[in-house]
């Protein structure tokens, strides 16, 4: 399937910025790129000399043909210099969302002035961008400057962000990410927020020193597009754009007498260059005001091991005792909707069986019995994580297991220091309803690298079949349902199983 992703931007002559950097984007996290050129720049790496839209005709012609036959999952808007050219975009983008067979989703960087401080648009821009253009933008990826251009509010406070957003979306935009790379609202942090009035999410990374930044924001936003091509959820797209940027800030150089470009360096790989999530019992948190209670503490205890090996998932007792007495040590009881009192006993019974047998017995969802009862561990669910009182499962010495579905959830689990984080789900299973596409194995070995410091397990459809290319990626476990409970040979199976993780 293609993942064609469009840039409508100028052309950059020093090839830093602009439609040369979105396509290179694009190409290098593994997207199909094409480009309407908006306008022609003649630049270099100290100022912007001339600045030439294309004609209507042209621009009308280029969108006409890519429409006809390449139509794009995900279209990025940069540099827009007429006004004229915003109009017909605006009609445009509202007709592909009307009569595509799949709606693009739509990100508008918002460029007027260049990195060299060049103005780059006609005058009375602003006015058709705000009435026009921003209600068929699904997110607007503004700089301080912009939102006071766009919104009117000023970025003066932690506390000026909700409302500031608040006001793009009420005039038609579908998220906002305010990107942190201009101003310093914490020293030496760069901090971005984004919000679609919904749900909300701030990453910061150290700001980086000594470093050439133009073509930044266009490259974030193409990391952006691309990832969002990929089928990532756009809490993740964030993230690996973030991660993307920071990679290439760190490579970036100088080519002629002034500012250097990002550098474009392939999938971000290395932990230091994804961004933290700002937790909202955080000093950051607490200033954007950011909903809920995660806070960083000082971990859960540790398991012996960060290869947690076979890790079956069963629901009663009696399986329990059975797979230990097949040599398991990994294991959970995870029984779903009851009333705490129907199955306070039979978790009483498992933990017991699980300290007889020297195993690791993890209880799902029932937290408040498993410290009751001192079980081994606790394994939590993203939505268990809201309600669930975390410090309390800490404070009693319980090991804590959570789930996680990309990398958004998975960098933020890591921050509360779990004893391990659950991948998943991998392959499509029967076992229980799941509202995400499954992830496969070509995320799993990323998030599996990311984290090879820590216990993790792959979950989700795995089977012996599969088991052996999972154990491949690096995982430290793979938890499974049906492929023990449903299998002829329990025994035979578990066996089968340790021999390809050993
Ligand atoms: C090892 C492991 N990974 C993931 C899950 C799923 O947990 P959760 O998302 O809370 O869903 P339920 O299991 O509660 O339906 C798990 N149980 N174990
Ligand atoms: C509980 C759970 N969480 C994510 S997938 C899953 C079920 C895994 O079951 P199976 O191994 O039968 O696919
Ligand atoms: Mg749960």
């Amino acid at each position: 399937m293609n993942n064609i992703v469009w840039t409508i931007a100028g052309s950059d002559s020093s090839a830093g910025a602009g439609i040369q950097a979105d396509l290179c984007t694009f190409h290098d996290l593994g997207a199909d790129g094409c480009s309407v050129i908006t306008a022609v720049t003649a630049q270099n790496s100290q100022a912007v000399q001339l600045v030439e839209s294309v004609s209507e005709k042209m621009f009308i012609q280029q969108l006409t043909s890519l429409a006809e036959d390449m139509p794009a999952k995900v279209i990025k808007i940069g540099l827009l210099a007429s006004v004229e050219h915003v109009k017909i975009l605006a009609q445009q983008l509202a007709l592909y969302k009307q009569t595509w067979s799949r709606k693009p989703f739509v990100i508008y960087d918002p460029v007027s002035v260049a990195s060299t401080g060049d103005e780059m648009a006609e005058e009375s821009i602003n006015e058709v961008i705000k009435t026009q253009l921003l209600p068929q933008i699904d997110l607007l990826t503004p700089n301080a400057n912009e939102v006071l251009t766009l919104s009117g509010h000023a970025l003066i406070s932690g506390e000026s962000f909700k409302p500031a957003v608040d006001k793009l979306i009420s005039m038609g935009c579908g998220s906002v990410l305010i990107k942190g790379g201009h101003f310093e609202l914490v020293d030496d942090i760069a901090l971005d927020y984004w919000s679609n009035g919904k749900r909300e999410i701030a990453l910061t990374s150290p700001r980086l020193d000594n470093v050439h930044t133009h073509g930044t924001g266009c490259t974030l936003a193409s990391a952006i597009a691309t990832t969002m091509a990929l089928d990532y959820f756009i809490e993740d797209a964030l993230v690996i754009a973030k991660a993307y940027l920071n990679q290439g800030l760190k490579a970036s150089k100088a080519l002629g007498a002034g500012e250097g470009s990002v550098a474009h360096c392939g999938w971000p790989t290395e932990r230091a260059d994804f961004p933290e999530v700002v937790l909202p019992e955080s000093s950051i948190g607490y200033e954007l005001d950011l909903p809920g209670s995660l806070e960083a503490g000082p971990g859960f205890e540790p398991c012996d091991t960060i290869k947690l090996g076979l890790y079956p998932v069963v629901d009663s007792v009696e399986w329990v005792e059975r797979v230990l007495k097949l040599g398991v040590k990994t294991l959970q009881l995870r029984i779903k909707d009851k009333q705490p009192e129907q199955i306070e006993q039979q978790i009483i019974d498992a933990i017991a069986l699980g300290k007889q047998y020297d195993a690791r017995l993890f209880i799902n969802d029932y937290w408040q019995l498993a410290i009751k009862h001192n079980a081994y561990g606790v394994h939590l669910g993203q939505e268990d994580m809201d309600v669930a009182d975390l410090p309390l499962i800490a404070d009693a010495g319980l090991r804590l297991g959570l789930s996680t579905h990309g990398y958004y959830e998975m960098l933020r689990a890591r921050q509360l220091k779990p004893s391990y984080i659950a991948l998943g789900h991998i392959f499509p299973t029967q076992t229980k309803d799941m509202p995400s596409d499954p992830q496969g194995l070509t995320r799993l070995s990323k998030y599996a690298n990311l984290m090879s410091d820590m216990a993790t397990v792959a979950i989700g459809g795995i089977n012996l079949e599969r088991a052996p290319a999972v154990w491949q990626t690096g995982i430290g476990s793979i938890a499974v349902v049906t492929a023990i409970t449903l299998a002829d040979d329990p025994k035979q199976v578990i066996n089968q199983f340790n021999d390809i993780m050993c």
